[in-house]
């Protein structure tokens, strides 16, 4: 998957804006990223190899670790780094192609750029620092201004235009710099992490407000972030980046639940990951490299020694008479214990040097210090929500138990 060709539709459904009521709205182009490297130093490439075909009019976005080459890409996109081998074409332009020496400079991309300090220029006033990237590409002044005041009206700022970034809150300034990048866009939008700044709250209803926009002005966009629940609820398709490459692309749906590796499951919340040991599908007993056995529906022979089993810590339960046969059973004792408010994150150890993290939902809602702690319990895990993994980061092959 690392440097195959990556492409998709994307599920949801846009509602543009009325291109005659917003100038800045081109018709949808696609963007094609191709072999695209970026090495800053002599051994290590920011950027390697990397091939996407970003649909039109689709929310995508770039999310992996810290250091992963997520903003070298966005960068590489909006022409403020110059790659090292590969083309980027947005529809019929080439902004891009290093063996042709094509390198178009970033105020010909015309695309829209919103940046995690905001990056608003402290000496304009709001409606200056809008309508200044419009000025640049000579638009004419009223015309600038007209655009500026919709984008300003669209992110809910009508009336802030004579103020000053200093006479304004971190939100609200975000929110200029959301209304500049929509105004001098025609088509393409990047984002670099525009939340970072912002306390939980506001992030949350700005990340409803960025994905309201990219529908109405109807344009593509590329969003950075290190926060998986972000990238999953903003966008149509997620690309999964580690050390400059693409580990998995697709779906928000397809990347939660259907993680293609085991490095690509850890980043996305599977607290259990444990390479296979022997498998005596017979006795249903299913032993763990590290230690320790679980065991299986009697007869399931799909596990395979040396791949890996995974699941998440919330899938798993105290085991109850009710639950039907169709599980995953493991024993083991209580280690760590951790009050989640509604939960408990416990630490179970089901042999030395092997443990199990289980959330146990607690209807008592009470904080009683490590409750659980010491406790042997037995836990169990639905079939449907445990995965079998090939591997290494670079090994897709994945087979699934259930229908998730
Ligand atoms: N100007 C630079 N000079 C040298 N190395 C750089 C430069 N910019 C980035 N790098 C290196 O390139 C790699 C990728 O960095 P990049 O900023 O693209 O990662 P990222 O995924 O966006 O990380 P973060 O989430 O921390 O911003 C890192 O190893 C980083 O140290």
């Amino acid at each position: 998957m690392s440097s195959g060709r990556v492409s998709w539709s994307g599920s949801r459904r846009s509602t543009p804006r009325d291109p005659q009521r917003t100038p800045g709205a081109a018709p949808m182009k696609s963007l094609e990223i191709e072999g695209l490297s970026k090495r800053y130093t002599r051994d290590a490439l920011a950027v390697d190899d990397l091939t996407l075909s970003l649909g039109e009019g689709k929310f995508t976005t770039l999310l992996g670790p810290s250091g992963c080459g997520k903003t070298t890409t966005l960068r590489c996109l909006a022409g403020l780094e110059v790659p090292d081998e590969g083309t980027i074409r947005y529809g019929d332009e080439t902004f891009v192609d290093v063996r042709a020496g094509t390198f178009a400079p970033p105020n010909k991309r015309k695309l829209g750029m919103v940046f995690q300090s905001y990056a608003l220029w402290p000496n304009r006033t709001v409606l200056g620092n809008v309508t200044y990237p419009l000025r640049l590409r000579h638009v004419r002044p009223s015309e600038a201004r007209r655009r500026a005041l919709d984008g300003l009206a669209a992110v809910g700022l009508d009336g802030y235009g004579d103020r000053y970034p200093h006479e304004l809150s971190g939100g609200q300034q975000q929110r200029v710099a959301l209304a500049r990048g929509l105004v001098s866009a025609s088509g393409l939008l990047l984002f670099d992490e525009p939340l970072s700044n912002l306390d939980a709250k506001l992030r949350l209803s700005m990340r409803e407000e960025i994905r309201r926009l990219h529908d109405e002005y109807g344009y593509s966009s590329v969003y950075v972030t290190h926060d998986q629940e972000e990238a999953l609820a903003i966008s149509d398709n997620v690309v999964v980046m580690d050390r400059g490459r693409v580990q998995q692309a697709g779906a928000p749906h397809e990347i939660f639940a259907r993680p293609a590796t085991t490095w690509v499951a850890g980043f996305v919340g599977f607290d259990n990951i444990h390479d296979i040991g022997d498998v005596s599908p017979g006795e249903g007993r299913l032993a763990i490299a590290t230690g320790g056995t679980v065991s299986i529906p009697a007869g399931m022979n799909e596990f395979v020694p040396g791949r890996s089993i995974a699941f998440r810590g919330d899938e798993v339960e105290l085991a109850d008479a009710t639950h039907g046969e169709d599980r995953l059973r493991m024993r083991g004792t209580v280690v760590t214990s951790s009050y989640l408010g509604d939960a408990y994150r416990l630490g179970v150890e089901i042999a030395p040097g092997t443990r199990m993290i289980a959330s146990i939902r607690d209807a008592s809602r009470m904080q009683v210090p490590e409750k659980y702690l010491g406790e042997t319990l037995e836990l169990s895990v639905p079939m449907s929500s445990v995965l079998q993994l090939g591997g290494g980061p670079t090994n897709a092959t994945t087979t699934q138990k259930g229908s998730e």
